[in-house]
């Protein structure tokens, strides 16, 4: 169970709050592609980067998606780095020209600085950034303080809660 340290704050996504965020970051890459505007295809970084992902190729009518699995790094052990677990199609994706690479959020930038290596030309997306990561990232939505934890639906469930009053 995810629980919630005291020095961090929390801000909770819905789904409904993800997918208006994932279109908002559609519409902010329309016509934006190297070849007249258009981009050839997505890299979802999974998992997270999963779900913007097909909302942003849905609204830009890109049908070629491919992933990226990224191993994040040991945070005990701060010098080692995130490592590729799975490579996106390497004829699909070249250098990464015309390629929109999509991830749910950057924090540390980590994961994003490898994939960047393998894909210096891609055009990097995040819905959400925070401002350690944010340099590692061309477009984004929404930015959240270092010290807020993003908590996503997927790893969200409804539940009951005590009145105010009742505490
Ligand atoms: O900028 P960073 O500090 O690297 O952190 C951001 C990454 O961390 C989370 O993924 P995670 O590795 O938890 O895996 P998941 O997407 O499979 O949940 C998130 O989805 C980003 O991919
Ligand atoms: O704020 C976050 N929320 C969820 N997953 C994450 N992975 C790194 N930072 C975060
Ligand atoms: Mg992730």
């Amino acid at each position: 169970m995810t629980t919630q340290l005291p020095h961090e704050k929390g801000f909770h996504v819905s789904w409904d709050q993800l997918h208006r965020d994932s279109r908002a970051l559609a519409w902010r890459l329309d016509g934006k592609g190297p070849n007249d505007g258009e981009w050839k295809a997505v890299v979802a970084i999974t998992r997270g980067g999963m779900a913007p992902a097909m909302i942003v190729a849905r609204e830009l009518d890109i049908r070629t998606v491919d992933t990226i699995s990224v191993k994040s790094y040991d945070h005990q052990d701060q010098s080692s780095k995130a490592t590729v677990l799975k490579s996106p199609d390497a004829e699909l994706v070249g250098d990464g020209t015309g390629v929109l690479v999509i991830d749910d959020l950057v924090d540390s930038g980590k994961t994003l600085e490898v994939v960047r290596e393998m894909l210096p030309n891609a055009h990097f997306a995040t819905v959400y950034a925070k401002p350690k990561g944010r340099p590692q990232v061309q477009s984004f939505i929404t930015e959240v303080s270092q010290d807020t934890w993003i908590f996503f639906p997927w790893d969200m469930a409804l539940q009951y809660v005590e009145p105010y009053r009742g505490r």
